[in-house]
């Protein structure tokens, strides 16, 4: 067994590593990264970074870390549920063996917390007491691991008035910080002080995402010359306090990928990993620690999630890299020489964290029920195993010209002055103090935390259901139309509809190319030698030449509708002054408010009258019914959709979907469209053009349902006012 213990050659200008180690020849930058084997038990690493030199003297013998696997046995959710684990005072855990129903498996652990163990009880025995080799320079790891559902996200964030690992490991922290650090003088080397950055990402669908700054693009994952892993280009903000690790962690969890499967209703569909960076400036010397707190997405058996579609290709990134997870700690407890870490962006990750430089604990999240026997029994089969991997530990300290520490940080910490010893006897002397005010009054810095977890868990379901219904209609859609039976007379209409608007653009095509062969029309073998103001002038001849929709569709061989009487045309003039066509555009500007250049089709034509020509009075009220729902859904995404799902909206993307999220945030929820001519870099332009293609989206929402509501409409009514809104 390796373990590791650093010892600090202190500062050594780049001269002085020259003649000590030989390398008169080379260049700072040529001996970064040179190691020097002194003996079998010490090893030598050192590195130079822009003229500064650190110089780590790793002891093989000592200091040996285990990842510290703990259990956690969530209460039961009902009450009349069937229980298949039992707990004992003696950290053992049993369950029956399916193999043998009359014998119980019993596994063994470093702790087993069962039902009625809290947050605390969890947080002082196994995560505060790690909270010191931050401060020493050291990685600390605490992550969350089970099935889903199993308790895992309850675990790492917690709820109002039981506060989780996440927000009890900051709060202690800077607790500690702030009542025992001072704001110094860098130079002055008996003094010391603290910087501590926060960086929040998500693994999802195996890509990094940074959930301080939402990108579509996958973070790269890399190595330094210390072994260190971390997430190139990921945003990094240095938090002062707890309520400043609040401000950016509450609108980021909005950005984290939930939504609900059969078995939770807020699933984590993504790994979650808060980095906090611990820089501690002691005595000329600065101590890089690192604090990772993970919640793993749970492992999922897709049979009784029941998930389709998108969560199902979530589900098979989650059980890949928890899978890999699993042969990563096969290899180290076999000792192989090739450690999978880089088979997934999950171990590759945590790579410094498994089996590498990093104090770990594990807390394995078990349901009691029944129902999830199979998902606990494989849970604790791999936590077995995962007690086993042996983690080293390594101080990494760069000695530094000392610069002054930053503004912020003197006077965050001007007020005592101890040292790091003492620190560490505060820290836990402040254990019961801080749980105490953590659950009472600073619990209320976290409820704000929770009220956007449970909101977000809303929004975020609504939004799912409201998608696969539309999937499940267009889906039935399709295939009504492609196997021409009907079950219903809505979904037939449907298909019908659709078969036609397939001819009536198959026509338009047809009239276009026989104009274009016409003489004088633009012919395609020749070389087109018209100047561009001609070929537009023909071609709008030619389009001017095609015949209406409406009578395109009027020819139409399934002879559904005939010629739209006069009095027909007329009558629906009038109403179409009444509801406007658009589903966004309820109390809609006139065309002519909009950009001059820029034409919304759907609303030009609504007032021209040609959208609905025989709409009845009965048509129009559903109509503006469904507009109305229209907008109110389009503004609920506006306003409470995370960034994530505002970029997947139709030419929005991340930069745009940023400034929407920024913009509610600053100015409160978006109380109509006119407000996104408000947000600070969209332009009227682009504005009108989003509107349009949600006024389109919109409407042939609209036709399904009316076509669903009203199955007894003509299917050429139905049609042109389809066309109408759509074209
Ligand atoms: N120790 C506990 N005490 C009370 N309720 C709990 C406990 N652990 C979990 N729960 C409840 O169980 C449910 C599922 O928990 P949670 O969402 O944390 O699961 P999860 O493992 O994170 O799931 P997923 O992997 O799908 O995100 C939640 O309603 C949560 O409140």
């Amino acid at each position: 067994m390796l373990s590791r213990v650093t010892v600090t050659l202190g500062y050594l200008s780049p001269f002085a590593v020259r003649i000590i180690f030989g390398l008169t020849t080379l260049k700072p930058e040529a001996y970064k990264q040179k190691y020097f084997e002194t003996n079998e038990s010490t090893k030598h690493v050192i590195s130079c970074k822009l003229g500064v030199c650190y110089c780590v003297c790793i002891d093989l013998r000592k200091k040996q870390t285990r990842v510290k696997v703990v259990i956690r046995v969530r209460p039961p959710l009902s009450a009349d549920a069937k229980v298949c684990v039992s707990t004992t005072g003696d950290s053992k855990v049993e369950i029956f063996n399916h193999r043998n129903v009359r014998e119980n498996l019993q596994y063994q652990f470093s702790s087993v917390f069962d039902k009625s163990s809290t947050q605390r009880d969890v947080f002082d025995a196994y995560v505060r007491p790690l909270l010191n080799h931050a401060l020493e320079g050291e990685n600390v790891s605490i992550f969350a691991y089970g099935p889903t559902g199993a308790g895992k996200t309850y675990t790492m964030l917690g709820t109002e008035d039981d506060p989780g690992m996440i927000p009890r490991v900051i709060h202690t922290l800077f607790q500690s910080l702030t009542s025992s650090t001072t704001c110094i003088k860098f130079k002055d080397s008996k003094k010391e002080s603290h910087r501590v950055s926060f960086s929040f990402l998500e693994i999802y669908n195996e890509k990094v995402q940074d959930l301080l700054n939402p990108k579509e693009t996958d973070l790269p994952i890399r190595e330094d010359a210390m072994h260190n892993i971390f997430v190139a280009g990921l945003t990094e903000k240095t938090i002062h306090s707890f309520d400043d690790f609040k401000n950016l962690f509450g609108p980021a969890s909005n950005n984290r990928t939930v939504a609900a499967t059969k078995l939770n209703d807020r699933s984590s569909r993504s790994h979650s990993i808060v980095q906090l960076r611990v820089d501690t400036f002691r005595a000329g010397k600065v101590f890089h620690g690192k604090i990772y707190l993970i919640d793993l997405a749970g492992s999922e058996d897709n049979r009784r999630t029941g998930n389709q579609g998108i969560r199902l290709k979530e589900s098979g990134a989650i059980n890949k890299s928890l899978f890999v997870l699993g042969e990563v700690v096969d290899a180290i407890n076999n000792n192989l020489p090739r450690i999978p870490y880089r088979n997934s962006k999950l171990t590759r990750l945590l790579q410094d964290s498994i089996g590498g430089s990093c104090h770990s604990v594990m807390i394995t999240n078990v349901a009691p029920e029944e129902s999830y026997y199979y998902d606990t029994y494989c849970t604790l089969n791999f936590a077995s195993k995962s007690r086993k991997v042996v983690n080293s530990s390594v101080t990494s300290v760069t000695d530094i010209q000392p610069p002054e520490p930053p503004k912020s940080l003197k006077r965050t910490n001007s007020a005592t002055q101890v040292h790091s010893t003492a620190k560490k006897a505060k820290l836990s002397a402040q254990k019961s103090q801080s749980d105490s005010n953590l659950s009472t009054s600073q619990t209320a810095p976290i409820i704000p935390l929770v009220q956007r977890q449970n909101h977000l868990e809303r929004t975020v379901k609504g939004c799912m259901q409201k998608m696969e219904d539309l999937l499940h209609r267009v889906n039935g859609t399709q295939s009504q139309t492609s196997a021409q039976t009907s079950s219903s007379p809505g979904d037939s209409t449907v298909a019908e509809i659709h078969r036609q608007l397939l001819e009536v653009k198959a026509q338009l095509r047809e009239l276009q190319q026989q104009k274009e062969q016409k003489p004088g029309g633009g012919s395609a073998g020749k070389p087109d030698t018209h100047k561009p103001q001609e070929r537009r002038r023909s071609l709008r001849k030619a389009l001017a030449s095609v015949p209406p929709l409406d009578s395109i569709v009027l020819k139409d061989k399934t002879n559904l509708a005939t010629e739209m009487p006069k009095q027909q045309k007329a009558r629906a003039r009038v109403e179409d002054d009444g509801p406007s066509c658009s589903p966004l555009f309820p109390d809609t500007p006139p065309l002519q408010k909009f950009k001059k250049g820029f034409k919304s089709t759907a609303l030009s034509r609504g007032t021209a009258g040609c959208v609905t020509p025989h709409r009845t009075k009965k048509d129009a009220s559903n109509f503006s019914a469904q507009q109305q729902k229209q907008n109110e859904e389009f503004l609920e995404i506006l306003n409470e959709a995370p960034v994530k799902r505002l970029q997947d909206l139709h030419t929005v993307g991340a930069k745009r979907a940023r400034l929407i999220f920024e913009w509610r945030q600053t100015q409160g929820p978006f109380t109509s469209f006119e407000d996104l001519r408000r947000i600070p870099g969209f332009t009227e332009k682009y504005v009108s053009s989003l509107l349009q293609v949600y006024d389109r989206q919109g409407a042939m929402e609209i036709m399904i349902q009316m076509t669903k509501h009203t199955p007894n409409t003509s299917i050429s009514e139905r049609l042109v006012q389809c066309v109408g809104i759509m074209f």
